[in-house]
């Protein structure tokens, strides 16, 4: 600790900010109106700048990663029969997994897709198979036409951003940590994007759930707390 926040608050431990907290509409803790408005921009900014960056790569770079991604994805869940694994379907430039998921369904588990069935509420899951029956979802993403819902061991969420804590920026829907939130128990969680979509931080709110582990096909697996 500084000697300067020492003199300022005369204790040995850094103040507490827990005045600076309130209850929002949905009953969580919430920072500052101003704070909050500050993330959302600087969000929205970042956003736009990586999947910019992202497209710019070609679609060689691109499959590239996304193998070296899928034998990462291998090694820390080794997928087999009894699993039931959720990807996407790929959008903007995010890494293409379907050869994967085909090969996960070779091992006996199960790979699920995300459908939004009512906006700004939690997704749900439903089982996909190659050539299954697909519909467009919200902005216009395939999705299971039918089928029960499911409820996935592993969820692995394309990443916009990330940051060393395992945070993850998304489409600003707020759909992954939604749906997380509403899952007991909690699946593991895996995030998967390009090593130059980094952030030193994503300034993670309370909303905010850290993924279990980020791959990004580097050789660099990260592990929450690890
Ligand atoms: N390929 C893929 N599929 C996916 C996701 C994903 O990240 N990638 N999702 C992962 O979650 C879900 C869709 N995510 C969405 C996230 C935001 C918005 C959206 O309407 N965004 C608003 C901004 C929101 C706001 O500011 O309130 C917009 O762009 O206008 C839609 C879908 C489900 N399917
Ligand atoms: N568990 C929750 N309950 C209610 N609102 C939530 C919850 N999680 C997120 N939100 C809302 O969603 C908004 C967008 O969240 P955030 O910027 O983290 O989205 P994102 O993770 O980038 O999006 P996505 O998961 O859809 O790709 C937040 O401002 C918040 O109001």
């Amino acid at each position: 600790m500084s000697d300067e926040s020492k003199i300022a608050t005369g204790f040995s431990s850094p103040p507490c900010f827990a005045h600076e907290l309130e209850l929002d509409d949905n009953g969580y803790l919430g920072v500052d109106a101003q704070t909050a408005l500050d993330v959302v921009r600087f969000r929205k900014a970042k956003r736009d700048e990586l999947i910019a960056a992202r497209l710019k790569l070609t679609v060689k770079e691109r499959r590239a990663i996304a193998a070296a991604i899928a034998a990462e994805l291998d090694h820390i869940i080794s997928p087999a029969g009894g699993m039931t694994i959720s990807l996407y379907w790929p959008i903007r430039g995010e890494p293409d997994m379907r050869g994967w998921m085909t090969r996960v369904i070779e091992t006996g588990a199960r790979i699920a897709l995300p459908v939004v069935k009512v906006k700004a509420q939690p997704m749900i899951f439903r089982e996909w198979t190659p050539g299954c029956a697909m519909a467009p979802g919200i902005w216009q993403i395939p999705v299971p036409a039918d089928g029960e819902e499911i409820i996935p061991d592993v969820v692995i969420s394309p990443l916009v951003g990330f940051d060393a804590e395992c945070y993850r920026l998304g489409y600003g829907g707020g759909y992954f940590d939604r749906t997380l939130a509403a899952l007991s128990p909690r699946p593991k969680v895996i995030g998967i994007g390009y090593a130059a979509s980094r952030l030193s931080t994503i300034f993670p709110q309370p909303h905010d759930i850290p993924m279990d582990h980020i791959a990004t096909g580097s050789g660099d697996i990260l592990t929450r707390g690890g």
